[in-house]
């Protein structure tokens, strides 16, 4: 379907470390003197991307042990949160939400503020030069000590409003499920950031249950294994809380069998608030284009349905309500110059 490379689109589950490019590790490597196990970009593409292979989340996860090494330093992660703005203007996005784990880029001495400071510093000068509003939300890793989980919500408190919008939880789901995080995730309420949390994923809808009701969470990552408690999906689509489903990611992981089983057609027609992002355009091969072809290719998802897919995601976007506002008017702008209306 034409018109869906030009669709204004919001990304708002794009994790930057999963997006790095092969180019640009290469510069990387050859900048700090570090080898690589190949020389060039299609080279390094398999130990950066999962293939058919991939058999699970702890498969997928693996992938990323391969580029944190070269995001340890300031410099290196404001390139990366530059670059990750360019290429979502690249995909006509015009607002994104990029996360990241501090604790996994302060092993050659960054502090978790240096680390979200560098971060929101690249995605200010993208945002500057690509006109791609752009924002960071603080990842707590679920195999991390909750001490030093507790030392990110401290720290993203610093950063809130000036950068900073939300904080997550991510990692290995089915090993770590929630509940071990409430005091973590209580820290973030008292502190007033919002939160998401990854769910639903690697874990059954128990897992999404814990999220919402234990820990607080506002909106979901992922979320896609809802339908196993039928009495849970009433809930969600009762208080309208908005799933972050990643469809290529979510088949890759093996959260979905495959995608005859993907429920996006089945959940928008019960009328769940649904978002559709990249969770990580490298790892992942794909783009915000690449998963709105995908949904118009195997569901039938017409111009206006993924309109109305990337409004609901400005709608539920972590933003003041002011610059919401903003956001929404461009797009309607952006949609009718396509001739689109929703
Ligand atoms: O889809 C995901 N589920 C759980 N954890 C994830 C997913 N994608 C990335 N991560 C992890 C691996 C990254 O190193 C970390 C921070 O972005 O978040
Ligand atoms: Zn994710």
């Amino acid at each position: 379907m034409h018109l869906i490379k030009e669709l204004p689109k919001v990304d708002l589950h794009l994790h930057l470390d999963g997006g790095i490019l092969p180019s640009t590790i290469l510069e990387l490597a050859a900048a700090s003197g570090a080898s690589l196990p190949a020389s060039g970009t299609e080279g390094l593409l398999p130990y950066m991307q999962v293939d058919a292979n991939c058999e699970s989340l702890v498969d997928y996860l693996e992938k990323f042990n391969f580029v944190l090494p070269f995001l340890q330093d300031r410099e290196s992660l404001k390139r990366a949160a530059f670059e990750i703005v360019e290429s979502a203007a690249a995909d006509n996005c015009i607002y994104i939400e990029v996360r990241f784990a501090p604790l996994l880029h302060i092993h050659k001495g960054l502090t978790v503020p240096d680390a979200i400071r560098s971060v929101i510093e690249g995605l200010n000068e993208g945002e500057a030069r690509y006109g791609v509003k752009a924002r960071v939300i603080a990842i707590c890793m679920r195999h991390q000590p909750i001490d030093d989980n507790l030392e990110v919500v401290r720290a993203a408190a610093l950063f809130l409003g000036k950068g900073l919008v939300a904080v997550d939880l991510a990692g290995d789901e089915a090993n770590h499920p929630p509940a071990r995080f409430r005091e973590v995730f209580a820290l973030a309420r008292q502190l007033g950031i919002p939160y998401t949390i990854h769910a639903g994923e690697a874990a059954g809808a128990d897992s999404i249950e814990e999220a919402i009701e234990g820990l607080g969470a506002v909106r979901i990552g992922h979320g896609v294994r809802l339908r196993e408690n039928p009495a849970l999906l009433e809930v969600v689509l009762a208080r309208q809380i908005p799933l972050e489903l990643c469809p290529t990611s979510n088949i890759q992981t093996k959260a979905v069998s495959g995608w005859a089983d993907y429920p996006i057609r089945d959940y928008w027609d019960r009328g769940l608030l649904l978002t559709v992002n990249t969770d990580n355009p490298t790892v992942s091969g794909t783009s915000m284009t690449g998963e709105c072809e995908a949904l118009a290719e195997r569901f039938r998802f017409t111009i206006e349905e993924l309109a109305s897919l990337m409004r609901n995601a400005l709608n539920v976007a972590f933003l003041p309500a002011n610059e919401k506002a903003a956001l929404r008017e461009e797009f309607d702008r952006r949609l009718s110059a396509l001739g689109i209306a929703i």
